[in-house]
């Protein structure tokens, strides 16, 4: 069941109301845990459509009881359904599936149709960060996001040696890909705003 009466009023479940981040396609939690713990000056949701997974995180949050971590039962290809425009400062993509076969394209939640309704609840100060281990999803993904029009404010071809970032969290996918030696990719970026939409001659 979508909570459409949620719309808009997220801030409520939380302790107290702070920027909103957002994971879609939680797993079983490891980061959006982390990231809650590691910012308690932040709320978090974990967006998870599979039930095993999300009843896995729950069982933490039950242990944990985090005031700034909230859960979500639901599809991450409808964003607009559960969040107001603008309602969410920071949309996490981890390890997301590549449908790597082409005419599964329109599936990659790095898409123009999801790019749009992540742009719809993005704050316009908002930022997308997306991880990978998947070379070809990466390259797609700059390409589909440089189509939308949005701006990189980091690309990162192998995370685990960049200098420049200081405090990744790891997934549950990600520890296992980089103990086997894989390269990890990263990417934040950002939609245009009105003012960078140059005007009409
Ligand atoms: C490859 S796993 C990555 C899990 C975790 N992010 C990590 O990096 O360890 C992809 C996760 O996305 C979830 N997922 C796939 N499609 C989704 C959707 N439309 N909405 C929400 N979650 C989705 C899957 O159930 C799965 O848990």
């Amino acid at each position: 069941m979508r909570p459409v009466g949620m719309i808009g009023k997220w801030q409520d479940r939380f302790a107290q109301s702070q920027p909103l981040a957002l994971e879609v396609g939680s797993g079983k939690g490891q980061f959006i845990i982390g990231m809650a713990q590691a910012h308690p000056e932040q709320n978090f949701i974990a967006l998870e459509i599979q039930e095993v997974a999300i009843a896995y995180i729950l069982r933490k949050q039950v242990e944990l009881q985090l005031p700034n971590l909230q859960l979500i039962l639901g599809d991450g290809a409808a964003l607009t359904d559960y969040f107001a425009p603008g309602e969410i400062s920071q949309l996490f993509l981890n390890f997301s599936d590549p449908w790597p076969k082409s005419r599964h394209e329109k599936r990659r939640l790095t898409y123009r149709h999801f790019l749009a309704e992540d742009q719809a609840i993005l704050a316009s100060d908002g930022r997308l960060q997306f991880k990978t281990d998947n070379q070809g999803f990466f390259e797609y993904s700059l390409v589909s996001m440089n189509n939308f029009g949005m701006t990189f404010d980091l690309v990162a071809l192998d995370l685990h040696h960049d200098a420049r970032v200081t405090d990744n969290i790891e997934t549950e996918y990600e520890q296992k890909f980089a103990s086997r030696g894989g390269r990890i990719y990263e990417l934040v970026a950002h939609f245009p705003t009105k003012k960078d939409t140059p005007a009409r001659a």
